[in-house]
This record gives C-alpha cells, sequence and structure tokens, in this order.
C-alpha cells in the first residue's frame, strides 16, 4: 500500500472529482457517511458527540458527519470556527445542510470562544484541520486544542489528528496537536502515523475507503509503502515435487562468543525453520557442543578460537553469510570482522555486535559490500549516524546511510522499516511489543540469511524476513502472551507463521 504526501493526497481528491465524475460535495457525503458508521460502531447514542469543525474541508467533513448521526438521534453539539470569515465552499454548503435539517445545536466562533464543558462520557469529534494544514497550530486554535487535550473526553480525529502534520513533525509544536483516541483516515495512511512519538496523539487508526480514483493511486510517485500479505504471499517460491536440499541453499552464519551461545542458536533455529537447505555456524569452540546438541540439523565449524570469533572463514561453497548475534567486539574479532567483510563476494548480513563494530570504526563502513544488508535497532542504527530527535530525522538519515553504502537497512522497532539503496521504504505491518525482548533480533537475522541462500533478492529476503518474523511473533503472542513470550518462542512460531502466510488469498 502506498503512502502519500498530504499534498498528493489533496492532489488525488481533485484528480478523482475531475476524473471520476463525482462532485467534490458528493466526495465528501461519501467520507462523512463512513465516518458517521465507523464513530456510530464505537460510541452509543448515550455519549453526547462534540463536534469542533475548521474552516476547510475538514470542518466540511466533521459538519456532514454531524447531521448524519443528529438524523441518527445522537445528542450532537457543534463548533465552527470561522476567525477569518473565509470557508471552503464544501464547508459552507455543510452548515447549510446542518442547519436544514432541523438541528439547532449550533455556535459559529469567530473571536471570543466560551468552551463547553467536556466529561468523560463525551466524545469529541476533531474536524479542525486536516490534510490542508499549512503550520503548526497556534493562538486561539491552540488554545482549542489545548482545551480539548486537557478534557477527559474521548477524542476522535477526522483524517489526522488537528495540528499534526503529515509528515515531518520537526519543527512542530506537540501540545498544540490533538490527542486523539481513535483517528479515522481517509483512503491512505499518513506517514507520521507510522512514528512512535506520534502514537499518543494519533491513538488507534482506522483507513476509510472513500474511492478515489485507483488510477491516481497507481500513478503516484512515492517512496513510502506499507508492506502487505498478499504481496509477500505472491514472493514465496513454490517447492516441486522433485526437489533436494541442495535447491535450497547453504547458508553460513557466523555468531556467538562465550556466554552469547544463544544468540547463535537462535538465529540458526530460525534459518533452519525457514527452508534453508544447509546451514553451517560458526562459532568458537566453547559453543561446540551447545550447538550441536540444540540444533542437531546445523553443522559446525569450530573458530579458531576457544571463546571469541577470531579468524575469517573460507566463503566459497555458501550462498550467503549473516555475521553479529552475540559475536562480542573484543580486538581479534574486530579484525576477523573487517577480513571477513572486506573480502566478502556473497549476498552479506551484518547484525547486532557486528554493526557495534562498525560503530566505533566508521572509516571501515565503505568497506562493506554493496548490497549488503544491516539490521540495526534503533540504538545500533544511532551508534553509526549520531543520536537524532525524531523519527522523521532519523529515517531520513538512515536513507541518506543506505544510499552513501548502496546497502539495505532495516531499522528494526513498530514498524520495522526496510530502507532500499535507492531510497524507497517498507514499512512492515506485522509484529507487536512483545518481540522487544532479548534475541528477536537473532531469530530475524537467521530468517533473512535462510531466505538469501534459497535464491530470493536482497529486497525480497528483508520485505519477506521481517514481515514473516512478525507474523511469527503475532503467533507467539496469541499462544504465549506479550508478557510472556521469549524470541525462542518467536523461532519455535515460524512454521505456523510460514504456513499461514502460504494460506493467505
Ligand atoms: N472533496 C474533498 O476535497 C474531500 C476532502 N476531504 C477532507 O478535506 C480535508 C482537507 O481539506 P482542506 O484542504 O480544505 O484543508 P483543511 O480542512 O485541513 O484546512 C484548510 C484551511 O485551514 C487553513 N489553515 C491551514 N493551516 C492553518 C493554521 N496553521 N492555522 C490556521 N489556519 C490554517 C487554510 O488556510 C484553509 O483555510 C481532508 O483532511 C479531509 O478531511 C475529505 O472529505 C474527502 C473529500
Ligand atoms: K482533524
Amino acid at each position: 500500500m502506498k503512502i502519500l504526501s498530504c499534498t498528493q493526497q489533496k492532489e488525488a481528491d481533485a484528480y478523482t472529482i475531475a476524473h471520476e465524475s463525482i462532485l467534490s460535495i458528493n466526495l465528501m457525503e461519501k467520507a462523512a457517511g463512513l465516518l458517521a458508521q465507523a464513530i456510530s460502531e464505537r460510541y452509543d447514542k448515550s455519549h453526547r458527540l462534540v463536534v469542533f469543525a475548521g474552516p476547510g474541508n475538514n470542518g466540511g467533513d466533521a459538519l456532514a458527519v454531524a447531521r448524519i448521526l443528529f438524523l441518527k438521534n445522537y445528542p450532537v453539539e457543534v463548533y465552527l470556527f470561522n476567525v477569518k470569515g473565509t470557508l471552503s465552499e464544501e464547508c459552507l454548503t455543510n452548515i447549510q445542510r446542518l442547519k436544514e435539517s432541523g438541528f439547532a445545536n449550533y455556535t459559529e466562533v469567530s473571536n471570543q470562544f466560551d468552551p463547553p464543558h467536556l466529561g468523560s462520557h463525551d466524545v469529541v469529534i476533531d474536524g479542525l484541520f486536516g490534510s490542508g494544514l499549512q503550520k503548526p497550530l497556534s493562538g486561539g486554535f491552540a488554545a482549542v486544542v489545548q482545551y480539548i487535550n486537557a478534557s477527559p473526553a474521548q477524542v476522535v480525529s477526522i483524517d489526522i489528528p488537528s495540528g499534526l502534520m503529515g509528515e515531518d513533525n520537526t519543527h512542530n509544536i506537540r501540545q498544540n496537536i490533538i490527542k486523539a483516541d481513535l483517528t479515522l483516515s481517509i483512503q491512505m495512511p499518513k506517514l507520521s502515523f507510522l512514528f512512535a512519538e506520534n502514537a499518543d496523539v494519533v491513538g488507534e487508526w482506522q483507513l476509510l475507503d472513500i474511492g478515489i480514483s485507483r488510477e491516481f493511486i497507481e500513478s503516484a510517485k512515492t517512496n513510502y509503502y506499507i508492506t502487505e500479505a498478499s504481496e509477500m504471499r505472491a514472493l514465496i517460491k513454490p517447492r516441486k515435487k522433485f526437489a533436494h536440499k541442495g535447491m535450497f541453499g547453504h547458508g553460513l552464519l557466523i555468531a556467538g562468543s562465550y556466554g552469547m551461545g544463544g544468540a547463535a542458536l537462535l538465529a540458526s533455529r530460525a534459518c533452519l525453520r525457514s527452508g534453508i537447505g544447509l546451514l553451517t555456524v560458526h562459532t568458537p569452540v566453547c559453543n561446540h557442543d551447545l550447538l550441536q546438541s540444540n540444533v542437531p540439523e546445523a553443522m559446525v565449524q569450530d573458530d579458531v578460537h576457544d571463546r571469541c570469533f577470531a579468524e575469517a572463514a573460507d566463503l566459497d561453497n555458501f550462498q550467503a553469510v549473516a555475521i553479529g548475534p552475540g559475536l562480542g567486539q573484543e580486538e581479534i574479532t574486530v579484525q576477523a570482522l573487517f577480513d571477513q567483510v572486506s573480502n566478502c563476494y556473497i549476498p552479506l548480513v551484518l547484525d547486532a555486535d557486528a554493526l557495534n563494530i562498525f560503530s566505533s570504526y566508521r572509516n571501515y563502513l565503505t568497506r562493506i559490500p554493496r548490497h549488503s544488508i544491516l539490521t540495526p535497532h534503533i540504538k545500533e542504527l544511532e551508534r553509526i549516524i549520531g543520536r537524532c530527535s525524531n523519527s522523521y530525522e532519523r529515517l531520513s538519515k538512515a536513507k541518506e546511510l543506505a544510499a552513501h553504502l548502496q546497502c539495505y537497512i532495516v531499522l528494526k522497532g513498530a514498524w520495522t522499516a526496510v530502507i532500499t539503496p535507492d531510497g524507497v521504504t517498507y514499512f512492515n505491518p506485522t509484529g507487536n511489543p512483545g518481540m522487544a525482548t532479548a534475541g528477536s533480533g537473532d531469530v530475524l537475522t537467521g530468517v533473512i540469511l535462510s531466505l538469501l541462500s534459497q535464491g530470493y533478492t536482497h529486497e525480497e529476503a528483508c520485505r519477506l524476513g521481517v514481515y514473516v518474523h512478525g507474523l511469527a511473533g503475532d503467533i507467539a503472542c496469541q499462544q504465549k502472551g506479550v508478557i510472556g513470550m521469549t524470541s525462542g518462542d518467536i523461532a519455535d512460531a515460524l512454521p505456523a507463521a510460514w504456513k499461514q502466510l502460504m494460506e493467505t488469498k
């Protein structure tokens, strides 16, 4: 699914109106019908709806919603903010229609505003500003937002919480943004919904399909997408009857050190549960028995060192290599890592301590072969690119790094972002907070290694790997709960996740 900018969303509205013979006011009526339905599904008529409408079409939506729900016998109260005396045409039409419906509980605010008391059973419908917001809210509008936010009322925002920008909020004023419990977003999600620091203003969000032109959406250019199950299903390579293990690749995992053998174990289990033909784990001698007895399906290649990775492995006969889980950062490991990476000629995944080492030796970053996959979580990324003040800045810098190194970056977290060297970002919808647990990243590295070894492209391995890893996390969460689940449970749930994805229509 594409994520378009607010400017493009306005163009999409205009294109739909021009090419699909629907009047702007009728498109708004369609949106309002779906908004009203979503609101009535959540709140019954015991709730008073207090509607705050702004001067543009977001206000027009809110007024139409007020009329529809008033006619369904909801108790409704409307405040329209007309401070400049310039209302959009659709907003004006909807004031007219509201009045014609017999609605009387209507206040037009031009300067002085005497706010209504808002109780915990009231529902505020926020239609102050939508995709037409040009700068952070200030003055009277900021005061209204702060009044609503300070109240105990439930808040439903139309399209986007008023005051929030669709993309970059670096220069926004946070206290002047509506804090919604529910955001009913029209047609497409906004990029800013996917950023952690906006979670408390966006609340839960839901998309309403108002029938914006498919033609426009398909041809619109964007660098942001949300991955969909059907796309991932279509990527899975079918297995022929006469398939043999030699056809599914041989991967090399370089992982583990003294006290961190578990990371090698988790990545290996995940790798084998994701369809690889053969797996060799290169690990210090101290982890030999642990791996042999716990993942008998894997072959173990001992490093020369007892306790840490000390000598680059030969890459002949392998289709892909992953390095990093539980690797440690011993001096001898640093040297071995640089040797391994500098001479790597097969697809490569760098994770965990491999990334931490590079963050201490940033000059060496350019030794990473083009198209390698880096899988940092936020902290690991910031050790490389420096601290960022918000998610938009972090994403922008991650894109710069991906372009500079010509690498894929898998930025892990809620909505894990797969960033390609040419600047396209795919956000992943699966997963849950239970996955914020030790070893969860090791599992992902194992899955991606498995897919690369089987001949999936770098982009496919990243996107499919991240999707299935999140799905396995969701299955583990259903079985064990968000608190009790561990990364071992995620690895164990991989077979069910693959099965579920393959059954997706
Ligand atoms: N037919 C249509 O065009 C449709 C429009 N839709 C709704 O229309 C919205 C977009 O409408 P608009 O483009 O009219 O934009 P908005 O309703 O978001 O606001 C535009 C108005 O706000 C003013 N403004 C912008 N920033 C301001 C600020 N910081 N302080 C004070 N005033 C400010 C502008 O001058 C303009 O008058 C969407 O979010 C959606 O809710 C939907 O109903 C779908 C159909
Ligand atoms: K809004």
